[in-house]
């Protein structure tokens, strides 16, 4: 049985309030998603929140759980979703405070689950970006990566884990979004800036 992890209390009143576009950004390991919202980010002004950052600067708090933490990272496995969530919560109630225009949710969700309790307890996305790339693709952009990245999941062994991670838990979020009518599926194979001309096509319709 999962254990049991404990919840914040946390007031995301003024989220609710805020009711900005909330979109999220789907891809396997180095499919793109984070070079992807940089440029959105300069674009259409969004707040980017990646939950593998937000977890990595937990770590960084040394914090009590951080220890936990990178062993699942470090094993390709999913940090539980009550963690996740909470932590992007917070992070989206500062950049509300800011007087955020809208969200990117990168590298969330990971499990239709994390979709569905994201979406019950703050609002729904408008759209799912997914980011569509081989897996021999993924493989070779992480290794690359792994030159400067100083990531402790950016090595063959945990990049193995965590493809396989992507394809049990995290394909069936796709079919997930399809359903729903709320998928862009994007093909990320090309050059950065032919991906981010295709993303323009979707994000403009939005944000005019
Ligand atoms: N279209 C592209 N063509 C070639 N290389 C790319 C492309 N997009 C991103 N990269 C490179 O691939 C690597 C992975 O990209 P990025 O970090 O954006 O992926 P990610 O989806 O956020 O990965 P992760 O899920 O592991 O955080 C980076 O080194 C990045 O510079
Ligand atoms: N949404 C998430 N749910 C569970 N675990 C997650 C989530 N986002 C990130 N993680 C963990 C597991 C990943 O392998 C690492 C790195 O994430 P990344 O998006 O590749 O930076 O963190
Ligand atoms: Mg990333």
């Amino acid at each position: 049985m999962a254990p049991t992890v404990e919840r914040k209390q946390i007031d995301i009143t003024p989220l609710k309030k805020a009711n900005v576009p909330i979109i999220f950004i789907v891809g396997g390991p180095g499919s793109g998603k984070g070079t992807q919202c940089e440029r959105i980010v300069k674009k259409y002004g969004l707040s980017h929140l990646s939950s593998g950052d937000l977890l990595r600067d937990e770590v960084k708090s040394g914090s009590a759980r951080g220890g936990q933490l990178t062993k699942i990272m470090e094993a390709g496995e999913l940090v539980p979703l009550e963690v996740v969530l909470d932590l992007v919560k917070e992070a989206m109630l500062k950049e509300v405070a800011k007087g955020s225009k809208g969200f990117l949710i990168d590298g969330y969700p990971r499990e239709v689950k994390q979709g569905d309790q994201f979406e019950a307890e703050i609002m729904p996305a408008r759209l799912a970006l997914y980011f569509e790339v081989a897996e021999e693709t993924l493989v070779k952009r992480c290794l690359k990566r792994a030159e400067t990245s100083g990531r402790v999941d950016d090595n063959a062994e945990t990049i193995k884990k965590r493809l396989k991670t992507f394809m049990q838990s995290t394909t069936p979020v796709v079919d997930h979004y399809a359903k729903k009518g709320k998928l862009v599926k994007i093909n990320a194979e090309g050059g950065v800036d032919e991906i981010f001309g295709v993303v323009q096509q979707h994000l403009d319709k939005i944000f005019k």
